[in-house]
């Protein structure tokens, strides 16, 4: 039998659809209402962890999961479900994949149609993750998201539609394993990935996404004496406006880490391009290239790296090596 805990942290999959047709978080939390049909193969207790729409997620609380868990493994469960709300599952996700220790399956899932709606997913979503939590293949997988008869890896997942089931996508790399009929298959295996263990998080680490006619604006704002790191969704293959470069330069100057990913959904950031503001000369400036995590995943690395302490070349190597 296999002890699986549940932490419901809110999100839709914990809410209900009022008179008026709008979404609300519900008092009492649907899924707890429900008994779990596994007969004596897994038994799932659970526990009200919080009742945040995921937009209320902040990496304090993302921090204080990541010790429930801890504390969890401790008392000897084989398996932890997270219930979530969708909007910011990914980054919640990776933040425990890349803190904690891996050594029992951690899945994610939430639901894009709350409890009392005509084909509400919650429910389901809920069964197929304890299901991915239970199973003996997910060991060594790091943290999971389970949505819509998929599993995929935290590291890469995202959301891409705003209400459809169908959501929750892997782009360039796809799922790494199926739910089917309640039988959990994995058919990739993840590769290496470093652990950084964290006791506290740190705070003003930015997002900037960049755009054609940018210009140094924005960055200026940024420059700080308290802000802590910068990551920048660039242009294409990872290209930035000529405009952005002298402020960029100053924000390098004073050492506060920038980080460089591509606002493409798909593809990886690299030095291809050796033109006033391409790949080659952001590189040689001292920008890091953070390859495979789209921009929130790429905030979340920084964070969590410079929350671990890590600076320099070896924040460097945290970051530019996601895909190896
Ligand atoms: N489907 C959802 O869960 C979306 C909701 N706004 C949330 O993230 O809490």
């Amino acid at each position: 039998m296999k002890h699986i805990l549940a932490l419901h942290t809110g999100g839709t999959i914990s809410m209900t659809q009022n008179e008026a047709g709008n979404i609300e978080p519900s008092a009492h939390n649907p899924l707890l209402q429900t008994d779990q049909p596994f007969n004596d193969e897994i038994s799932v207790t659970a526990e009200d962890f919080s009742n945040l729409p995921s937009p209320h997620m902040t990496p304090k609380v993302m921090l204080k999961l990541h010790d429930r868990i801890l504390k969890a493994e401790a008392e000897g469960i084989d398996g932890v479900v997270v219930t979530h709300g969708t909007d910011t599952l990914e980054e919640t996700a990776y933040f425990l994949d890349l803190t904690l220790p891996n050594t029992i399956p951690v899945v994610l899932t939430g639901a894009m149609r709350s409890a009392n709606e005509i084909g509400s997913d919650g429910l389901y979503n809920f069964q197929s993750a304890i299901r991915a939590a239970a199973s003996d293949e997910a060991y060594g997988m790091g943290v999971l998201v389970v949505m819509n008869d998929e599993v995929h890896t935290a590291r890469y997942v995202t959301k891409t539609q705003t209400t459809n089931v169908a959501t929750f996508r892997t782009p360039t790399f796809g799922p790494i394993g199926l739910i089917s009929k309640g039988k959990v298959r994995f058919f990739q295996k993840l590769l290496h990935q470093e652990v950084c263990p964290i006791d506290h998080v740190v705070d003003h680490v930015f997002l900037l996404k960049a755009y054609a006619g940018m210009d140094g604006e924005q960055f200026e704002l940024l420059d700080r004496p308290d802000t802590n790191g910068l990551v920048i969704e660039a242009l294409g293959a990872g290209n930035l406006p000529p405009a952005t470069l002298p402020a960029i330069q100053k924000m390098l100057d004073r050492h506060i880490p920038i980080v460089l990913v591509s606002r493409c959904p798909n593809g990886i950031a690299q030095d291809i391009y050796d033109y006033e503001g391409g790949g080659v000369e952001l590189k040689k400036m001292g920008i890091t290239f953070c390859q495979g995590l789209n921009g929130q995943k790429a905030r979340i690395k920084l964070l969590v790296g410079l929350s671990g302490g890590k600076q320099g070349d070896e924040l460097k190597h945290f970051l530019d090596n996601a895909v190896s």
